[in-house]
């Protein structure tokens, strides 16, 4: 029988309400948007680590509304913003799967679809229930099809931070905290900041704290050199563009987000390639800013500034 476009109702895992467009199929009503790109699904991989391709009737599972509704979000914010069909401009069909593994503290992109684990329920809720855990696992996607940034030592720092900074224009909040909604108990308030890195406890580094200038960069083999660590210097360097500030005596007059975001997205896809290091980064950000604002825009100025703040020189 045909399939037919209905407007569904359900609950996030907070109990947070979400409208969203679903589709009836075959006599289920399933997680399934055709209306954006080529698709957006929501598959319940029922605690199993393969990827189960079922849509079944899940409005009333919340992680599952959550998945799907950011994974929707987040679509949108692409399209509105950079007229961007999806992850590769092409359209390409998002899905997602919840329920992955047992308690398992992750999310992931494999480059075919997002997963997301329920979480330990003591350190972490349930993956799914962040905005910006979906913002950033999806731009993981849009990352790959475009500058393909390798995922290790700086340039995987770098794919991270895209992925952040994406997922707090997505999902915007004064501190520009990363996975708060995520955490039940533990030291840390969020997984990153990128206001103020350093307020993160992290026991890998030999501050003990998540990095906030290049000279306190993690250098080592551990996640996967760093990618998780270091990208918390180009945070904080995004955040001074975007907000201003003084940083180890430097100071930044920030343009706002808007203007970050395009001088990020226009970076990230016309000139990162895949081994670009923070300094590349610097000189991309600065020519992207350059060609949107002008050399001796304000815009220009602030990402300077905010790199010689970093200490990325
Ligand atoms: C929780 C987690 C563990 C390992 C990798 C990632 C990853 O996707 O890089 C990950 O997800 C995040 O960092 C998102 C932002 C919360
Ligand atoms: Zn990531």
């Amino acid at each position: 029988n045909a399939s037919d476009e209905v407007i569904a109702f359900g609950n996030g895992v907070f109990n947070d309400k979400q409208m969203f467009e679903a589709q009836f199929i075959d006599g289920v009503y399933g997680l399934n948007d055709t209306t954006r790109g080529k698709g957006i699904v929501t598959n319940d991989a029922k605690n199993a680590n393969k990827m189960v391709t079922s849509i079944s009737k899940m409005f009333t599972d919340g992680a599952a509304v959550n998945a799907h509704t950011f994974a929707q979000k987040t679509y949108d914010y692409y399209l509105k913003t950079f007229d961007r069909n999806s992850v590769d401009d092409k359209g390409f069909k998002l899905v997602s799967a919840v329920h992955v593994n047992n308690n398992w503290n992750n999310a992931s992109w494999n480059g075919r679809q997002m997963s997301y684990g329920d979480g330990d329920g003591v350190n972490y809720y349930n993956f799914a229930s962040g905005l910006d855990v979906a913002a950033h696992e999806l731009t993981h996607g849009v990352t790959e099809h475009s500058a393909n940034l390798i995922y290790s030592y700086e340039s995987g720092a770098l794919n991270e931070s895209m992925s952040d900074i994406f997922a707090k224009m997505v999902d915007r909040d004064p501190e520009w905290l990363i996975g708060e909604k995520l955490i039940k108990s533990g030291p840390n308030r969020a997984l990153r900041s990128m206001s103020n890195p350093a307020e993160i406890i992290d026991t890998r580094t030999e501050s003990g704290y998540s990095p906030d200038h290049w000279s306190k960069r993690y250098i080592g083999t551990l996640d996967s050199g760093g990618v998780h660590i270091n990208s918390s210097i180009n945070n904080k360097a995004a955040y001074l563009i975007s907000d201003g500030g003084t940083h180890y005596g430097v100071t930044v007059t920030g343009v706002g987000r808007d203007a970050t975001e395009q001088i990020y997205y226009r970076a990230l896809t016309k000139y990162l390639t895949k081994s670009s290091n923070f300094s590349m980064m610097r000189s991309a950000a600065i020519q992207a800013a350059t060609d949107l604002y002008g050399a001796s825009s304000k815009e220009v100025k602030a990402v300077q500034q905010a790199y010689t703040a970093v200490g990325v020189l």
